[in-house]
């Protein structure tokens, strides 16, 4: 997100029409806020540059990015498909009425019920992931009439220039059936001998918070690659390739990410000239569908001056609702939302409230002149962030609030210190 392109109102930041300082005070800080129109509006830059580029196609959200019942709602809205890793993500999208015909079903280690529930709620395809993933499948699907779609995820052997927390496809993974070592070719053969299972194609992701087109580029040639190699192999040619997600977003000044048109028509130019069938091709964004779209408010409390070094600045939350500084040294940018426009006169580390010095939020902010009460909104959290959150230090997690066209919407309530307890029991 571009600073200077925030929306503002009397000096106050607005999101999505809303002031974002009304919001604070109706529900309480931290708080997560998002822009809805703007994860609509990214969803459909990803389907038109699909549709400009003439292939087919499916946009499937990666739900781990965001997960709770109203995003799952708007995805149903745009009508496309999306993914979850675990039996928690998939009851939380039936939960929300998501047609279940449109999720795939992701995982390093898929349980037996896990993949039990996937099978009865005959979701539209199991990403399998190992032959541990093979075998169990195989054991659940008792009859013929049970046939459900599958798909390989791969490991292709490329490693993405990102943090290596966010990496996925080189060789040294956890995640997919290696090609090099002849494991997809083994498990290829092993789902195409199973009846029930229905193998619609291949898949691989090589990371996540990636820039630039090259890694996906070479992804895509791999991908066809492998399949004609299949296809000499097994006389099989997929109707898919998933190309997975992964495309990076502006965090700050220095992050430059491509456009979806950019990404998607190179990766076509490549498909068009490597085969003459190109299968239908499916992504799987998470970050840079809901990442730009959410901010998150704080309200600033103490402040610690040290002669000569940046000032302290804490707000109310920090690492339990934002793990990703602390865990990835990711660096976000922030503003101070009642204060839009006012010059800056000082740069602060803007540190949690958890008791960890690396609960830092943000090393270096430049910042007007500040005090108590005021709103300080961290932007582009919309990926990760409350997903990722956690109790720690018994924090009750923040509230989640909708804003569309001047409106919005609690869809997620703050939990408070009950809700804390509620599963603890006396001894
Ligand atoms: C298989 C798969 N697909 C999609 C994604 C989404 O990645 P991102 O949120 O970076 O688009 C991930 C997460 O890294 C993933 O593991
Ligand atoms: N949780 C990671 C993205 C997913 C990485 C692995 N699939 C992040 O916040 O950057």
């Amino acid at each position: 997100m571009i600073i200077d392109e925030l929306a503002s109102k009397n000096g106050h930041l607005m999101i999505g029409g809303v002031d974002s300082v009304d919001l604070a005070k109706k529900y309480g800080t931290p708080l997560y806020v998002f822009d809805v129109a703007s994860i609509r509006s990214q969803i459909r830059k990803f389907k038109l540059a699909f549709e400009q580029a003439g292939l087919k196609y499916q946009v499937s959200y990666a739900s781990k990015a965001f997960a709770v019942k109203a995003i799952y709602q708007v995805m149903k809205q745009e009508d496309v498909h999306i993914d979850v890793v675990s039996g928690g993500e998939l009851y939380t999208a039936l939960a929300a009425g998501f047609p279940s015909d449109k999720i795939s079903f992701h995982g390093n280690n898929k349980s037996f019920e896990e993949l039990e529930m996937a099978v009865k709620n005959h979701v539209g395809v199991i990403m399998l992931d190992n032959f541990h993933e093979i075998e169990l499948l195989a054991r659940i699907l008792k009859t013929d009439d049970e046939k459900i779609n599958v798909m390989l995820r791969l490991t292709p052997g490329i490693s993405a220039h990102t943090h290596k927390y966010d990496q996925t496809g080189q060789t040294d993974s956890k995640f997919g059936f290696d090609v090099e070592s002849g494991q997809a070719k083994k498990a290829m053969q092993l789902v195409l001998e199973n009846k029930r299972m229905n193998l619609l194609g291949i898949h691989a992701h090589i990371g996540s918070q990636i820039f630039g087109t090259q890694g996906f580029i070479m992804l895509a040639k791999k991908m066809i690659e492998i399949a004609k190699n299949l296809q000499k192999e097994f006389n099989y040619w997929p109707q898919v390739i998933n190309l997975g997600g992964g495309f990076g977003i502006s965090y700050n000044e220095a992050d430059d990410p491509i456009t979806a048109q950019e990404f998607i028509s190179q990766i076509a130019n490549e498909l068009k000239q490597s085969c003459d069938d190109v299968p239908e091709i499916w992504i799987e964004p998470g970050r840079s569908i809901v990442g730009p779209a959410g901010y998150t408010l704080y309200t600033i409390g103490s402040r610690k001056d040290i002669p000569n070094l940046p000032p302290y600045i804490s707000v109310d939350g920090g690492m339990g609702d934002n793990i990703r500084p602390a865990l990835y040294q990711a660096k976000y940018e922030a503003v101070v939302a009642n204060k839009m426009g006012q010059e800056n006169i000082e740069t602060a580390h803007i540190a949690g409230k958890y008791c960890e010095s690396g609960d830092i939020l943000i090393d270096k902010q430049e910042l007007p002149e500040t005090k108590v009460g005021d709103i300080l909104a961290i932007l582009d959290t919309g990926a990760y962030g409350y997903s990722m959150a956690m109790n720690y230090n018994r924090n009750p997690r923040p509230a989640v609030v909708f804003v569309e066209n001047g409106q919005d919407k609690l869809v997620v309530k703050r939990e408070n210190y009950q809700d804390l307890i509620s599963l603890d029991r006396d001894y």
